[in-house]
């Protein structure tokens, strides 16, 4: 068994998964600890992984330019920020909000019941009064800085009200991986705090520029982003992050072996907003569970370029191994394998193809292939979408009645295809 001290185990639907702390230099990862199927998932239960979003409708989120901090810990309230308003959590869609009355310009609530809960909870009076603050601070600062940076004053206010309202929950947000960075960003921000909250008293913590630069550091490692809707003639960008606790253990690779889901758009209750992790493939016992940070088609100079600047660490996975000793050209290569701008052409290359599929199938589902120049080629056919555009990733929907299913889904634009088909079967 793959798993040390600290281990925690889970069980998913017929699969049990094990987080643990055994390989160098890498910490809390999943691991599947049987045979897990392909398509069978991290099940959400709608309170870890549960992050409501918006409770906006599909067409309203369309045209909203929404950019959103989450936090939810457990059971706490959570707490979302789209632009510069705070919403509430409980629908995913409403008729009719209801604003604070004490902060309208910051807060918005989809019914007076919940902003009533909310104000003992995520709107408490701390994040009430931070919000007016903020929202009246005219720092040339805040202006004169990346508008990112106010989305992480958002994200400070409802990290530090988390320490007043659920210690426990603190905790946990401070148990993510992210060690604390001093720089002039986390500077900036702590006296930002510092000058709309006054000197916090955190209990057992002690408010510093140290635990703001450590909060702004779990939340650079291990917030997810929640995207906008795919569309095929604009660039997609996030609308939401999240912070998901148990999710954010799941590592990298660049050849993940599973990936995520979400549904925002399309489910219409509060479960809108579940994470779904699925793995892409059979994977058998002891085999660490990846997700892909970022789209799988980026060139290896990209990929490690946001993995050292965004998560700080240099990956050593299969791909990027081989990658390594490709020139440039044969990156290019790589990237122009199915066209001109990075898109699938599965015309172009069906005959190696073809001779990749079978190779690698007679060999399971294990997709490297030592000792060839392109041994991901099968993965790119066989589980990145073809549509213009999308770069999504395909995983089985989840198996049902004890049989693996064959309609994979994209986890981008949603598109669901027969791999029978694909197979020419
Ligand atoms: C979202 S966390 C993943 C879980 C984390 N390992 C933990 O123990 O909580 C992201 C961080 O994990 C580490 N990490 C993720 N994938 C890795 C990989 N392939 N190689 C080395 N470190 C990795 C990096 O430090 C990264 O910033």
């Amino acid at each position: 068994m793959l798993v040390s001290n600290d281990v925690f185990v889970y069980n998913f639907v017929s699969a049990t998964w094990v987080r643990g702390t055994s390989m160098p230099g890498r910490q809390r990862l999943f691991f599947a600890c049987g045979l897990v199927e392909k398509g069978e998932f991290l099940e959400t239960d709608g309170l870890f992984l549960n992050l409501p979003v918006s409770h906006f409708s599909t067409h309203s989120i369309r045209n909203h330019p929404l950019r959103h901090y989450a936090i939810r810990m457990l059971e706490n309230e959570p707490i979302y920020l789209i632009e510069f308003k705070i919403y509430c959590s409980k629908l995913a869609i409403i008729k009719k909000e209801v604003s604070c009355p004490n902060c309208s310009a910051a807060s918005i609530f989809c019914t007076p019941k919940c902003l009533s809960i909310a104000l003992t909870t995520s709107h408490s009076q701390f994040v009430c009064q931070a919000l007016r603050r903020l929202c009246a601070a005219d720092s040339p600062l805040l202006h004169h800085h990346h508008h990112d940076r106010h989305l992480q004053a958002r994200f400070l206010v409802s990290a530090y009200n988390l320490a007043m309202v659920s210690i426990s929950d603190f905790h946990t947000l401070l148990s993510l991986q992210g060690e604390p960075y001093i720089d002039d960003a986390s500077v900036f921000l702590h006296s930002l705090i510092s000058s709309i909250c006054g000197l916090l008293n955190l209990g057992e913590f002690r408010f510093s520029v140290e635990l703001t630069a450590a909060l702004l550091a779990k939340d650079k490692l291990n917030a997810f982003g929640l995207m906008e809707p795919f569309d095929q003639d604009k660039e997609r960008s996030v609308r939401a992050y999240g912070i998901y606790p148990r999710a954010s253990f799941f590592n990298h690779d660049c050849l993940p072996n599973a990936c995520r889901f979400d549904y925002v758009d399309s489910v219409s209750d509060s479960s809108n907003t579940d994470i779904v992790v699925r793995v892409i493939h059979d994977l058998p016992e002891g085999r660490e569970i990846c997700l892909s940070y970022f789209p799988v088609n980026l060139k290896y100079s990209e990929r490690q370029k946001r993995l050292k600047e965004d998560y700080g660490f240099t990956c050593d996975c299969d791909r990027c191994n081989v990658e390594v000793n490709w020139s440039d050209n044969e990156e290019e290569g790589e990237v122009e394998m199915g066209g001109e701008d990075d898109d699938m052409d599965e015309d172009e290359d069906e005959g190696d193809d073809d001779d990749m599929r079978s190779g690698l199938e007679a060999e399971g589902s294990d997709m490297v292939k030592e000792n060839d120049d392109f041994p991901h080629a099968y993965f790119f056919v066989r589980y990145m979408c073809n549509r213009d555009n999308c770069g999504g990733t395909l995983a089985p929907l989840p198996p049902s009645d004890a049989r693996s299913s064959t309609l994979m889904e994209c986890n981008v634009c949603g598109d669901v295809s027969n791999c029978e088909e694909m197979d020419g079967n």
